[in-house]
């Protein structure tokens, strides 16, 4: 399996700290990866690290093949991967389907009126914008909430949410940043099933960080143990719950409790 996306040597200082530790491992093209890891581990900064929106002390971020280190957001959603965040970042007051649609716009690059432009000579016309949003609220299954105000929906749909503003990034790539998080069983159903087709129907490659470890067991083809900042193990599900180093470090630990 080609390589999407290519961490190599990444390292995080803040201060005298080392948040991430030479981390080195690969997603390969159409696969899911979790990175997983105790609290404090080093996720969130290597996340961030990767994603462009904290420069890395060291090390190099590789994007099929091209170097997208410490690049902005914005620019590589433009020609790659796109993030979900922890906490959804959403205009609470606009309809769901005009949080899609922003989100699609500004995956357009250029000004303002260059924008307009486009959108006035049919490469945005609405009939084409409404359609690539209808696209996306049938992959996340919202289309029922299509007129309802972002900020007036329940905890999970929210979320939901914030991965169908991550796809109208078109990402080749998505990080999702602790998906789970917060979600009741039924929701971490669905979550399962939704990440399943993300890679099997939209061909995408999923880099996963997340403590719920019943959906990273069951959605992951590789795992990544980072502890202390640095990789201790990496393997298939079943080698990771095999590896003792891991147990010890981190399924054994009070706060794995949900497997
Ligand atoms: N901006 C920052 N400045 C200084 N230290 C930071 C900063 N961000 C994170 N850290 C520290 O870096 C270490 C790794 O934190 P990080 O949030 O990346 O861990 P994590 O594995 O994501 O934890 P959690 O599972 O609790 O989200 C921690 O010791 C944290 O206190």
């Amino acid at each position: 399996m080609s390589a999407m996306l290519e961490i190599h040597g990444l390292s995080k200082q803040f201060g005298g700290l080392a948040a991430v530790k030479d981390l080195s491992f690969q997603v390969g093209r159409g696969e899911i990866v979790g990175l997983i890891g105790p609290n404090g581990a080093g996720k969130t900064t290597a996340f961030n690290t990767i994603s462009g929106v904290l420069p890395p002390t060291r090390g190099r971020v590789l994007l099929d093949g091209k170097d997208v280190t410490g690049r902005r957001p914005s620019a590589i959603v433009a020609s790659g991967p796109a993030r979900t965040f922890q906490s959804t970042t959403t205009f609470s007051e606009e309809t769901v389907e005009k949080n899609i649609e922003f989100a699609l716009l500004s995956r357009i690059e250029g000004s303002a009126p260059q924008r307009l432009m486009r959108r006035t000579h049919g490469l945005l016309a609405p009939q084409a914008l409404a359609g690539e949003v209808d696209k996306i609220l049938d992959i996340v299954n919202m289309q029922a909430w299509r007129e309802v105000p972002a900020g007036t929906l329940a905890y999970g749909l929210q979320k939901k949410l914030g991965i169908a503003i991550g796809l109208a990034a078109k990402p080749s790539v998505l990080l999702m940043d602790e998906p789970a998080a917060g979600l009741n069983h039924e929701e971490c159903n669905e979550l399962t099933r939704l990440l399943r087709k993300l890679q099997k129907e939209q061909g995408l490659t999923l880099l996963l960080v997340e403590h719920h470890m019943a959906i990273v067991m069951e959605v992951c083809e590789r795992i990544v143990v980072l502890v202390h900042g640095e990789k201790i193990a990496e393997g298939s599900p079943e080698q990771i719950r095999a590896n003792p180093a891991v147990v010890e470090a981190y399924l054994g630990a009070p706060d794995y409790a949900h497997a």
